[in-house]
């Protein structure tokens, strides 16, 4: 049965999603309930009008793809000149978080931390009271799981339905729509967006409770942090001993620990360039996060705390806006 915020719409999807080089794995086992993303879905049930809040790196590729797709858009983001290019290409804008939830059947949010995303979730013009019974939202930020469950309980409070549905997969995945989404919460809502999910992402995973979805997106970002922290040491190391350390992005991709993320960010990190696509403020915002959920169960995380280190040093060195690549810069000059 076609939920209430639901119609028909035809809307156009590439049948054919290349494989993006960062992130290119589409298929693998899980015990969780799982679909795969790349699936023909015109014709299916879709939300009718779709809001997007928050319009970074992410969140405009990300409505973009809504919009190409041919879904009815209306966006906001704090800073307005950054809907303009959505607006000309077709997107309706709103004043506010509330208006847009108002305006819409379902309603998407991108923000940068746990502040902003409760912000414009259930701020004074936040998205919550906009919502209404039959209305949902999904929030894709990351954040950890106490702010996911207040901003669930602030939707459900005016009826509406809450996901949270945190991606992994950075910029040139948004891109693609190739992201991966780690949802929990309503699971009729879930249906409902699948296929604007299926849109966005090659792959999703339904994980129950509101809270897991980001407990899971820390986690792996947690080990992303680190990954990228001592694959630093290691660059560094090998140009110190005289080896090149090219030759050492080469034997790590062709090697048992080769990951696309080594094999893309290698070379640049080598001549010391650092193009944004996963700012370095987010991913110490992740490690910070992530040693919180370590221990709210006194799970001992030490090597993600050293990480988490390395990136405040970062930070204190001006490099919040680079990609969190640059951590190797506070490893230099000594
Ligand atoms: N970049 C990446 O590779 C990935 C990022 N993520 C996560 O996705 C989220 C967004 O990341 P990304 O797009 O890279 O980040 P950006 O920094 O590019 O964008 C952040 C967005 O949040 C908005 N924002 C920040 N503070 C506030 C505030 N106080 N009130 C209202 N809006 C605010 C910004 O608005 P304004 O334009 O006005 O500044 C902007 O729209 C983060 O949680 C990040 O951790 C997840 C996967 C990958
Ligand atoms: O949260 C950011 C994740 C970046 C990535 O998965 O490449």
């Amino acid at each position: 049965m076609a939920m209430p915020w639901s119609f028909s719409l035809q809307v156009t999807v590439p049948s054919l999603k290349s494989p993006t080089s960062y992130n290119q794995c589409s298929s693998f086992n899980t015990n969780v309930r799982c679909q795969s993303a790349n699936e023909m879905i015109q014709g299916v049930e879709f939300p009718s009008r779709v809001g997007f809040l928050g319009l970074g790196i992410m969140g405009s590729p990300m409505a973009l793809n809504l919009l190409r797709s041919g879904c009815d858009i209306t966006v906001w983001n704090r800073t307005k000149s950054k809907c303009d290019p959505l607006i000309s290409l077709g997107a309706k804008y709103e004043a506010s978080p509330a208006e847009v939830a108002s305006a819409c059947n379902v309603t998407f949010a991108m923000l940068a931390d746990p502040e902003s995303a409760f912000d414009v979730a259930c701020g004074p013009n936040g998205a919550a009271k906009g919502m209404a019974p039959g209305k949902g939202y999904v929030d894709v930020s990351t954040v950890d799981c106490v702010t996911s469950k207040s901003i669930c309980k602030h939707v459900k409070d005016r009826g509406g339905a809450f996901l949270e549905a945190p991606v992994s997969g950075s910029k040139k995945p948004a891109e693609d729509g190739q992201l991966i989404f780690l949802t929990a919460g309503d699971k009729p809502l879930y249906d409902t967006v699948g296929p604007l999910l299926d849109i966005m992402g090659k792959f999703r995973l339904y994980l129950g409770e509101v809270g897991n979805g980001a407990a899971m997106k820390l986690i792996v970002n947690m080990i992303m942090g680190s990954m990228m922290a001592t694959f630093s040491e290691g660059l560094l190391l090998s140009e110190k001993v005289g080896l090149d350390p090219n030759t050492l992005v080469e034997v790590i991709s062709q090697s048992a620990i080769g990951a696309p993320m080594f094999s893309v960010k290698g070379p640049p990190m080598v001549k010391s360039q650092y193009p944004t696509a996963f700012p370095l403020k987010h991913q110490q915002k992740d490690l910070r996060l992530g040693l919180s959920l370590a221990e709210s169960v006194s799970q001992p995380v030490p090597i993600a705390a050293v990480a988490n280190e390395l990136y405040k040093v970062a930070k204190s060195r001006g490099l919040s806006e680079e990609d969190f690549s640059a951590v190797i810069e506070a490893l230099k000059g000594s």
